[in-house]
C-alpha cells in the first residue's frame, strides 16, 4: 500500500520556518510586517540523470519563501528545469534519474521520504508547462478534472470551484458564456490561463511554472504576468524563465544557475542592479547566454 503525504503534509504555510532572506528583512525593519516563511528548502541537492555517474545539479541549497515569485535563470542546459522538476518529483518518471546527495523539504517534510507519495505531493505542488496542454474536453471539464479525480461529484461544488478557479486565472469573463465549448478552441494565451485555472482548482500551495510564456505573444504574456502578480497572494510560485525582463518584472527573488551550480540567489532587485558575482553580471547584461 502506498502511504500518502502525512497529515496532508500539513501544508499550513504559517507553521513553516522563517527564511534566511526574510530574517534579514525582519532585522532591518523589526516592527513592520510579519516575515514570509520558507515553503521549500533545497538542501545540498545533487541530482543525476545517469544513475550517479555524473551530476547535473551540484550541491544546490536555497530556501524559497511563501507567497512570493522566485525565478530560476541561467543559460540553456544549466539545470533550471531539472531543479524545478525535482520539486514535485517529476524526474521520478525517468528510470535512471536519482538524487545523489541532499534533500528537498516542503514545509519541513522531506519529499523523498518513504511516507510521501509522489502523486499526492503533486496535488500540493502544481505545474504549468511551456506548451499549454488542455485536455480535448470542455472548458468546464478541464477545470473540474482534478476535483473529479479526487472523487468530487456534487454539481454545485464543482460549478463553484470552476467559477472560482476561472476567476482566479483571470479567464472567467472571457469564457463564462461558453463553458461547455471545447477548450482547444481558445486562443493560446487563454489555453495557458485555462491550464492555470485547472492547476489552482485543486488548491495547491505551490505552483511551478516552466517557461509559461515562451509560446505566447506579448499581449498574452502580459496577461499571464499580471495574473502571477495576483496568484502570489495565495500561492508560492517558482518560475523558470529565459527572459531577463520577465524575471525582473515579476519575481521577488532570483536564483542564477550555471553548469548545474547555484551561483547567486538574492532579491531580484539586487540581482539585477548589484549582482555579487561577475558571472551573474555577465549573464544578465547579455555577455553570454
Ligand atoms: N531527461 C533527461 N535525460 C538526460 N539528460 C537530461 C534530461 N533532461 C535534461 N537533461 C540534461 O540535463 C542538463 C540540464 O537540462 P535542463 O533542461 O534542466 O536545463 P535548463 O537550464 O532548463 O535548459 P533550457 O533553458 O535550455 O531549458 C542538460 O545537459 C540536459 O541535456
Amino acid at each position: 500500500m502506498t502511504a500518502t503525504l502525512k497529515a496532508p503534509v500539513d501544508l499550513d504555510v504559517s507553521k513553516a520556518s522563517a527564511s534566511t532572506a526574510t530574517k534579514e528583512t525582519a532585522t532591518s525593519s523589526p516592527a513592520t510586517i510579519e516575515a514570509p516563511k520558507t515553503v521549500i528548502e533545497i538542501d545540498q541537492l545533487s541530482f543525476s540523470y545517469d544513475q550517479g555517474k555524473s551530476n547535473t545539479l551540484k550541491s544546490i541549497s536555497l530556501d524559497i519563501p511563501a507567497n512570493q515569485v522566485t525565478a530560476f535563470i541561467g543559460p540553456s542546459g544549466c539545470g533550471k528545469s531539472t531543479l524545478l522538476r525535482c520539486l514535485n518529483r517529476m524526474n521520478d518518471l525517468i528510470e535512471t534519474a536519482c538524487i545523489t546527495e541532499g534533500e528537498i523539504r516542503i514545509l519541513g517534510h522531506d519529499i523523498h521520504s518513504r511516507d510521501v507519495d509522489a502523486i499526492e505531493l503533486r496535488k500540493h505542488v502544481g505545474m504549468i508547462f511551456q506548451k499549454y496542454n488542455p485536455f480535448p474536453k470542455s472548458i468546464f471539464e478541464n477545470v473540474a478534472y482534478g476535483l473529479r479525480i479526487q472523487g468530487e461529484r456534487r454539481k454545485k461544488v464543482l460549478g463553484e470551484a470552476v467559477e472560482r478557479s476561472l476567476r482566479g486565472a483571470a479567464l472567467w469573463d472571457e469564457v463564462k458564456d461558453r463553458l461547455h465549448d471545447n477548450a482547444l478552441g481558445l486562443s493560446g494565451g487563454q489555453q495557458q490561463r485555462l491550464c492555470i485555472a485547472r492547476t489552482i482548482a485543486v488548491q495547491p500551495k505551490i505552483i511551478l511554472m516552466d517557461e509559461p510564456c515562451s509560446a505566447l505573444d506579448p499581449i498574452a504574456t502580459a496577461k499571464v504576468e499580471e495574473l502571477m502578480n495576483e496568484l502570489r497572494k495565495e500561492f508560492t510560485i517558482v518560475i523558470v524563465t529565459h527572459s531577463m525582463q520577465q524575471a525582473s518584472r515579476i519575481s521577488d527573488n532570483t536564483a542564477f544557475f550555471y553548469l548545474g551550480e547555484l551561483i547567486e540567489y538574492d532579491k531580484t532587485s539586487t540581482i539585477f542592479s548589484n549582482p555579487g558575482h561577475s558571472q551573474t553580471e555577465d549573464y544578465i547584461s547579455g555577455r553570454f547566454g
